[in-house]
C-alpha cells in the first residue's frame, strides 16, 4: 500500500516545519515498513512568486490525486499590498474549499510539562485541559460576498457572513459524533443575541443535539467564550463554532497550550476528495529563516494524518508519544524552553522526534501500548483501528465521516457506524473508497455549498444510502422541539442516556 501526500510547504516558516514532518513520517514509514510518496508543489506567496497564482492549477492537481495535503503556512509582508487574488491567504481559501475540507479539527491539550511555561497560571491550566475545537472552515465571512466602494465620503467594504441549514448540521453533527468519543459535552459558540446566521446556528444545533441525547449541549456567546476558556478552560470538551470564531479562539487556545507552534489540524472534508493537515500557525515572519521555529504543531498534524486519513492509529499514537516525551525532557526550541535550558533548533527537534518513533515503531517484541484514550479519545486496545479489525469502528473520527459520506443522514444514537473499510491496511478512509463500495457522489459539493436547493429542499434530500444506492429522504434537520434560548443568555441542557 503507498499512501500518496502533497506536501505544500509554503512561506516564512512553513518549509522549515514541514521538513520535519516530512521527516517524521519518513521515520514511521521506514520503522513500520509502510510506503509514503511525497510530492511537493508551491502555495501561497510561493507560488505568487513562480506562478502569479497562490493555489496554481498544477498544485490543485496534485492535491486532488493524493490522498493527503500536508500544508506548512501561507503569507507574509511581502505580499501583503498584494490584490486580493494574488494574496497567499487567497490560495489557502482556495484549497480549502478545492478539497471541501469543512470540518477543521484543532486539538488544544495542555502538557503537564509546559503547565506552568505559557502566559497562565498553572492552577488555571494545569489539571489536564483537553479541548477538541470543531470548526466550521468552508463558510461564513470567509466566503461571502464582499467588496470595497467608492463613496462621497471616502470608501465603503462589507463582508457578509452567510451560513445555511445543511454546512451547519454536518459541522455540528461531527461535533456531537466526536464528543461521543469524548466526554460529551458539547459547547456551542455563537454570537446569536446580534447575529442572525448565529440564530440559525443555534436552531439547527438544538436539532441536530435531539439526534445525541447522551451529549451534554451548552451554548455560548463568543465573547464570553474567550473570557472562559482562559478563565476555566478545563470546562471544554468539544467547543464547535463557526469560521471566524473558530479562527480567533483557536490561537487562544495556543496560549493555553504554551505556544502557538505546538498546535495541529486536521481538514476533513467532502467525500472523494483528500484531507487537509496542516499546524494551526502561520508563516510567523518575525521568526522566519532562523531554524527556531518549533515544528511540533506541524508533526503533530502529520499524526492527525496518520489517524483520520490512513487509519494508521499505533503509528499516530507513537508520534503523538514521542512527542509527548520530548515536551517533557526536551530538546526544546526556544518558544517552550524551561528557563535556563539550553534551546534547540528546528531541525533538532525534527530529528529528535524522529529518532524515538523509530525506536517505538521498531521491529522486534514491543511494549502493549494499551488503551489509546485520552487524544481526542480514540483509539483501540491494538491502537490500529478497531478490536474487530475493521480499522475504522474504533476511531469516532472516521466513523463520522464514514456517516458523512452516506449524506450526513442522522445517525441515531445506538446505530452502530456504518460499514467500515476493510482493515487498515487498504488506507485512506474516503468516499468513493472500494473497500467501503461507498460512492463517490454520495452528496455532491454544490449541494452542501448551496444548501437549499430551488425546490426548497435542502442538500439532504440527495442522501444516499449505505447501499450506494441514491434516496431521498427527509432534511435531518428536524424543527426543534424548543428553540434557542434568544439574547444573550447561555443554557446549559443537560440529557439523561437514553433508556437510562
Ligand atoms: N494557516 C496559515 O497558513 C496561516 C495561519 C495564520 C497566519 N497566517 C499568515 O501568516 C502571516 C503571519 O501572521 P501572524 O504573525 O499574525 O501569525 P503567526 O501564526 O505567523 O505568528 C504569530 C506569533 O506566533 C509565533 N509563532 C507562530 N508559529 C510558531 C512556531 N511554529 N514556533 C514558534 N513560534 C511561532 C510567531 O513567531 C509570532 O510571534 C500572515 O501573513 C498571516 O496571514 C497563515
Ligand atoms: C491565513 C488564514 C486565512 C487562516 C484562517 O484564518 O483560516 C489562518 O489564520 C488559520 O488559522 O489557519
Ligand atoms: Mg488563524
Amino acid at each position: 500500500m503507498t499512501y500518496r501526500i502533497a506536501v505544500l510547504p509554503g512561506d516564512g516558516i512553513g518549509p522549515e516545519v514541514t521538513r520535519e514532518a516530512v521527516r517524521v513520517l519518513e521515520a514511521v514509514g521506514a520503522a513500520a515498513g509502510i510506503r509514503f510518496e511525497f510530492a511537493e508543489a508551491p502555495v501561497g506567496g510561493a507560488a505568487v512568486d513562480a506562478t502569479g497564482d497562490p493555489f496554481p492549477p498544477e498544485t490543485e492537481q496534485l492535491c486532488m490525486a493524493a490522498d493527503a495535503i500536508l500544508l506548512g503556512a501561507v503569507g507574509g509582508p511581502r505580499w501583503d499590498r498584494e490584490p486580493v487574488p494574488r494574496r497567499p491567504e487567497s490560495g489557502l481559501l482556495r484549497l480549502r474549499k478545492a478539497v471541501g475540507a469543512y470540518a477543521n479539527l484543532r486539538p488544544v491539550r495542555v502538557h503537564p510539562a509546559l503547565a506552568g511555561r505559557g502566559p497562565l497560571r498553572p492552577e488555571v491550566v494545569g489539571g489536564g485541559v483537553d479541548i477538541l475545537i470543531v470548526r466550521e472552515l468552508t463558510g461564513g465571512l470567509y466566503y461571502g460576498e464582499r467588496g470595497v466602494q467608492q463613496e462621497p465620503f471616502g470608501e465603503r467594504a462589507y463582508d457578509t457572513m452567510v451560513y445555511t441549514t445543511p454546512e451547519i448540521e454536518r459541522i455540528v453533527r461531527m461535533a456531537f459524533q466526536l464528543a461521543r468519543g469524548r466526554r460529551r459535552r458539547v459547547i456551542s459558540v455563537d454570537k446569536s443575541n446580534v447575529l442572525e446566521t448565529s440564530r440559525l446556528w443555534r436552531r439547527v444545533t438544538e436539532a441536530v443535539a435531539e439526534d445525541f441525547p447522551d451529549v451534554e449541549l451548552e451554548h455560548m456567546l463568543v465573547d464570553n467564550a474567550a473570557m472562559q476558556l482562559v478563565r476555566n478552560p478545563q470546562r471544554f470538551d468539544v467547543l464547535v463554532t463557526e469560521n471566524t470564531f473558530g479562527d480567533i479562539l483557536s490561537d487562544l487556545g495556543a496560549a493555553l497550550a504554551g505556544s502557538l507552534g505546538l498546535l495541529p489540524s486536521a481538514s476533513l472534508g467532502l467525500p472523494g476528495r483528500p484531507p487537509l493537515f496542516e499546524p494551526v500557525h502561520g508563516s510567523a515572519p518575525d521568526i522566519a529563516g532562523r531554524g527556531i521555529a518549533n515544528p511540533l504543531g506541524a508533526i503533530a498534524s502529520a499524526a492527525m494524518m496518520l489517524r483520520h486519513a490512513f487509519g494508521l492509529q499505533r503509528e499516530a499514537q507513537a508520534v503523538e508519544e514521542a512527542i509527548d516525551d520530548l515536551l517533557a525532557a526536551g530538546p526544546w526550541t526556544p518558544d517552550i524552553a524551561p528557563p535556563g535550558a539550553p534551546v534547540a533548533s528546528t531541525e533538532d527537534v525534527g530529528r529528535a522526534i524522529a529518532r524515538r518513533v523509530r525506536e517505538r515503531l521498531a521491529p522486534g517484541p514491543l511494549e502493549p501500548l494499551g488503551p489509546v484514550a485520552g487524544r481526542d479519545g480514540r483509539g483501540t486496545q491494538d491502537g490500529r483501528g478497531s478490536q474487530d479489525g475493521s480499522g475504522l469502528a474504533g476511531d469516532p473520527v472516521a466513523a463520522v465521516w464514514i456517516a458523512g459520506e452516506y449524506g450526513f443522514r442522522p445517525l441515531p444514537p445506538d446505530e452502530p457506524a456504518p460499514p467500515a473499510a476493510a482493515p487498515a491496511a487498504t488506507g485512506t478512509v474516503r468516499a468513493g473508497d472500494p473497500a467501503t463500495g461507498a460512492s463517490r457522489d454520495a452528496m455532491t459539493p454544490d449541494a452542501l455549498a448551496n444548501g437549499p436547493t430551488a425546490a426548497g429542499g435542502t442538500a439532504a434530500d440527495t442522501a444516499t444510502g449505505t447501499n450506494g444506492t441514491a434516496t431521498r429522504s427527509e432534511s435531518p434537520v428536524r424543527t426543534p422541539a424548543r428553540r434557542g434560548t434568544g439574547a444573550g443568555t447561555t443554557r446549559r441542557r443537560a440529557r439523561a442516556r437514553k433508556g437510562a
